[in-house]
């Protein structure tokens, strides 16, 4: 008898059929129903949609913190509970949550300790990435001595600390200044191609999306179901990318994808705004 074929696993993360449903005192509250979505390996997706559409919920499902009333969450092949036990995925959230007590770089060091990494491993690992992220004339500084933008950017580097494939974001730049949010989308868009992560990132900003991702999901109100998945044919971002006409195609689609209207192809789209210059 033949061995059964290997096949290589190409998705960071593969929900299929995915309800959740939270049973409260006031009754069921119908979060989710009918996901289907699948992230490439290195591929940077954002979900949008109005709130309480379930963005979270989806992002917590993957990252194993819930389970899904039906349907499976699949992480780099793996069910969601072994990715997490294997450490594939880094979380970051809206607020950095670094620990005031602690070093910038005993922060980012933080969860490679508390799985028993030794000290000099931990302590070059950290450096590495406070590199990676700018931040290298900061170690020795506590969070409450940095900036928004920097203690998010720590929060990035902690993240990253055990090389994750999947990076998942909970609008991590939402309370940063319309500039510094710019800057590290961009700082982001370069940390994700270096590292090859795949990111699954939740914004409420139709531009952040568009600037960050290859695809842009977006959701409808509760309960919250995929309506449009729209590509965004832009290459390499750069500074000018806000500029592109490509840019407004992508962000016009993604907008009218949230009125209810159909998205249509970018591409096509594009064509007809350079038509008309
Ligand atoms: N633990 C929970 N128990 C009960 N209901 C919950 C729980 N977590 C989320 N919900 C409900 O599920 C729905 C989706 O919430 P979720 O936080 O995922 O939305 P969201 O799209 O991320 O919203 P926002 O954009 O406002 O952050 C909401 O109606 C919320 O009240």
């Amino acid at each position: 008898m033949s061995a059964p074929a290997v096949t290589a696993v190409t998705s960071a993360v593969e929900i299929t059929g995915v309800t959740k449903t939270f049973t409260t005192r006031s009754g069921p509250v119908h979060a989710l129903t009918e996901i289907d979505l699948s992230v490439a390996k290195g591929e940077f997706v954002s979900l949008i949609g109005p709130s309480g559409c379930g963005k979270s919920t989806l992002l917590r499902l993957i990252a194993d913190l819930l389970q899904p009333t039906d349907g499976t969450v699949m992480v780099n092949g793996k069910t969601a509970r072994q990715a997490r036990l294997d450490q594939d995925y880094g979380f970051a959230f809206q607020q950095a949550g670094l620990l005031d007590w602690r070093t910038v770089r005993a922060n980012v060091e933080l969860p490679l300790q508390l799985h028993g990494v030794g000290r000099s491993a931990r302590r070059a690992r950290a450096e590495e990435l406070l590199a990676l992220v700018g931040l290298e004339d900061f170690s020795g500084h506590r969070p409450a001595q940095l900036s928004g933008g920097m203690q998010q950017r720590v929060a990035i580097a902690r993240a990253l600390a055990e090389s994750p494939t999947l990076l998942l974001m909970d609008e991590p730049f939402g309370a940063l200044d319309e500039m510094t949010r710019e800057r590290m989308q961009g700082e982001l868009v370069r940390i994700a191609g270096e590292t090859g992560a795949a990111v699954v990132f939740v914004t409420h900003s139709i531009p952040e999306a568009v600037f960050l991702s290859h695809r842009v999901v977006v959701m409808s109100p509760r309960p919250g179901r995929i309506t449009e998945v729209v590509e965004v044919p832009i290459g390499a971002r750069t500074e000018d990318t806000r500029e592109d006409p490509a840019f407004f195609a992508a962000v016009t689609a993604v907008r009218e994808a949230l009125r209810g209207r159909p998205a249509g192809d970018v591409a096509e789209r594009l064509r007809d705004v350079r038509g008309a210059l």
